[in-house]
């Protein structure tokens, strides 16, 4: 764990199962290498995950069977590690690479900037070389031209000590938001080509499909129907992501979905056990499957280990702890703009309230930040869409980390000068409408603009109740405290508390539940509106990225508006308003 990070706190764990194959997987990583340093159950960084990793491997190695590491893409864009740097990424790429991950895929996040493509390209493709996959993405050289695949359309080899074959596939969900120096090709476009005919009929005793997808996504679907075709019995097992959330489910009886949620706070586990070979294969072979959701905490993985403070780091891992000590030190990460007087949340506290992050956004920073000191005197309406928030807001010194963990964008207020009041504030309903605002595919669902979980929880989840108290939270698994006196209650954290399709004990560690409360697409405030009366134009100011969803409204409501009519509104990224306003209105010191 990074210096000055919390404390990890023990709790009461479920253990792994192992089998023949196993898989450590990571996804939605969002430059989180250094782990969270005000979580305790999140704090390992990406140190002691190599540290981790590598004791699984020997203890695979010793048991005969095969571990592979796998991760799904968005390992960039939302923490000063990754976001700070000038170029981006500066740190990172070398950080990451340090893990010896054995497939890899592209995520959106690589994908919104050309600069960022082009250092994907650049960097981590050749770091993995024969472990990077991309099944439907190209990359195309701006100075040649030339368009090329990403990285090999898949992959086929063979595990360490079983000598398993294995074809691995590397899939990103149909994106249409990435920067046109990369090719995304629709998935149902992509299992029809000749390349992937010949690869689901190559032979095989497993097949691995990675994607930057949420495994209920009809990506995934299509995928697994192209397989199974021609393999009716073959074992396919799928890592995804995309979506933020701990989940899993099966397909049918031999195959299986993980996807283990979102920026490092989990290390997921897959392992299948039965008969794998091919030859052994038959309608009467049975298979096993088992996932866990490994909370990011250093005693959770000396517990997995079965290793201690004094037994767990490698010198690899400590030296990787070490880069990323050095990287925040050199970018100065740990620097306070103000002192958050209280803890804003974005799902876990309901919007509007006193406790939201969109609230504080809404009724204090927009009125400040969203100005045109040429247009100060026109009144408006400055609307953000809530996924440009990305993490809550603890308590506590609010640094230069905390900036880009809460808002890594480079998006920009935009506006559209005078536009009718009367057609200006219906806006906020159609984008806050579920679903899409027309039948076209452009722009995408409307819940694109909201944060990725919303994706997939439509409904607040309210715990009214401590689901330990019961005891079957830990789905039968002993209890076992980490750190505590025989016959004492373990102190439970607040955290994950999962049911996905398996049931309610995937997570490793026994939490509290948290709430959540699904927020709109988009939050709104009004700024310097007359005392009496309504306006008859306002200026119409609204994040940059949400521009394709504002003109269908506008349209929709008979505004005949495009492209040309968006100007910059503010000088400056919303990240850099929201940071200059904290330095103003917030204590320096805590
Ligand atoms: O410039 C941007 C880019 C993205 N967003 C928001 O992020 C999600 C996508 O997040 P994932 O981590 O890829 O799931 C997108 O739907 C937007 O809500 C943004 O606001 N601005």
């Amino acid at each position: 764990a990074q210096p000055g990070a919390a404390e990890p706190v023990p709790a009461p764990m479920r253990d792994l199962v192992w089998g023949k194959l196993n898989f450590l997987h990571t996804t939605d990583t969002h430059g989180w290498h250094g782990g969270h340093l005000q979580e305790p159950q999140y704090s390992a960084d990406w140190g002691d995950y190599v540290s981790f990793a590598e004791h699984m491997r020997k203890k695979a190695d010793m048991d005969g069977v095969d571990l592979l590491l796998v991760d799904t893409g968005d390992r960039v864009e939302g923490n000063g590690l990754y976001d700070a740097s000038s170029p981006k990424g500066k740190y990172y790429y070398d950080i990451y690479r340090q893990q010896d991950v054995d497939i890899i895929c592209t995520g959106n996040h690589e994908l919104y900037i050309a600069s960022t493509a082009d250092r994907e390209h650049l960097h981590t493709v050749p770091n993995f070389k024969d472990k990077y996959i991309a099944s439907n993405l190209d990359y195309i050289d701006t100075r040649s031209g030339e368009r090329m695949p990403m990285a090999q359309r898949y992959r086929k080899f063979q595990t360490k000590n079983q000598k398993l074959d294995i074809v691995a596939f590397g899939f990103l969900f149909d994106f249409t938001g990435n920067a046109n120096n990369t090719v995304v090709q629709p998935v149902r476009e992509t299992v029809k080509e000749k390349w992937f005919q010949e690869a689901v009929r190559e032979e095989t005793d497993v097949f691995v499909v990675i994607g930057h997808v949420g495994v209920r996504m009809p990506e995934f679907q299509t995928i697994f129907r192209e397989i199974r075709k021609l393999n009716p019995l073959t074992p396919i097992l799928f890592f995804g992501g995309h979506v933020h959330i701990r989940d899993a489910t099966a397909y049918d009886a031999r195959s299986f979905a993980v996807a283990s949620g979102r920026y490092f706070e989990t290390i997921g586990w897959m392992s299948v056990d039965g008969e794998l070979e091919r030859a052994a294969r038959s309608e009467r072979s049975r298979l096993s499957f088992h996932r866990r959701y490994i909370d990011n905490n250093l005693l959770g993985l000396h517990h997995h280990t079965g290793l201690n403070a004094t037994s767990f780091l490698t010198e690899h891992g400590r030296n990787v702890s070490a880069m990323i000590t050095k990287a925040r030190t050199e970018l100065d990460l740990d620097y306070a703009f103000g002192c958050a007087p209280k803890t804003l949340w974005m799902s876990r506290s309901p919007y509007p309230g006193q406790n939201s992050i969109y609230s504080w956004i809404e009724n204090e920073v927009l009125p400040d930040v969203a100005v045109n000191p040429r247009r100060k005197d026109v009144p408006r309406l400055a609307i953000v869409n809530t996924g440009s928030i990305r993490f809550d807001i603890f308590k506590g010194p609010f640094t230069r980390d905390t900036t880009y963990i809460v808002s890594p964008f480079l998006s920009k207020m935009t506006y559209i000068p005078d536009v009718p009041y009367a057609m200006a504030r219906k806006v906020i309903k159609l984008l806050n409408n579920a679903g899409k605002i027309t039948a076209s595919s452009t722009p995408p669902d409307n819940r694109f603009m909201a944060i990725p979980e919303q994706l997939v929880i439509h409904e607040s989840i309210i715990n009214n109740e401590v689901s330990f108290a019961s005891g079957d939270d830990l789905g039968g698994a002993p209890q076992k405290p980490l750190g505590e006196g025989a016959g004492q209650r373990p102190r439970l954290t607040e955290g994950y508390t999962t049911r996905d399709d398996i049931g309610n004990d995937g997570d490793d560690t026994v939490h509290l539940p948290v709430n959540f409360y699904v927020v709109p697409n988009c939050i709104q405030a009004e700024v310097d509106f007359p005392s009496d009366g309504e306006p008859e134009t306002v200026d119409l100011v609204f994040m940059d990225f949400i521009t394709p969803w504002v003109l269908i409204a506008l349209r929709l409501l008979g505004g005949e508006y495009s492209r040309e009519h968006v100007q910059l509104y503010v000088e400056g990224t919303f990240t850099e308003l929201m940071a200059g306003w904290i330095e103003k209105s917030w204590p320096k010191r805590c």
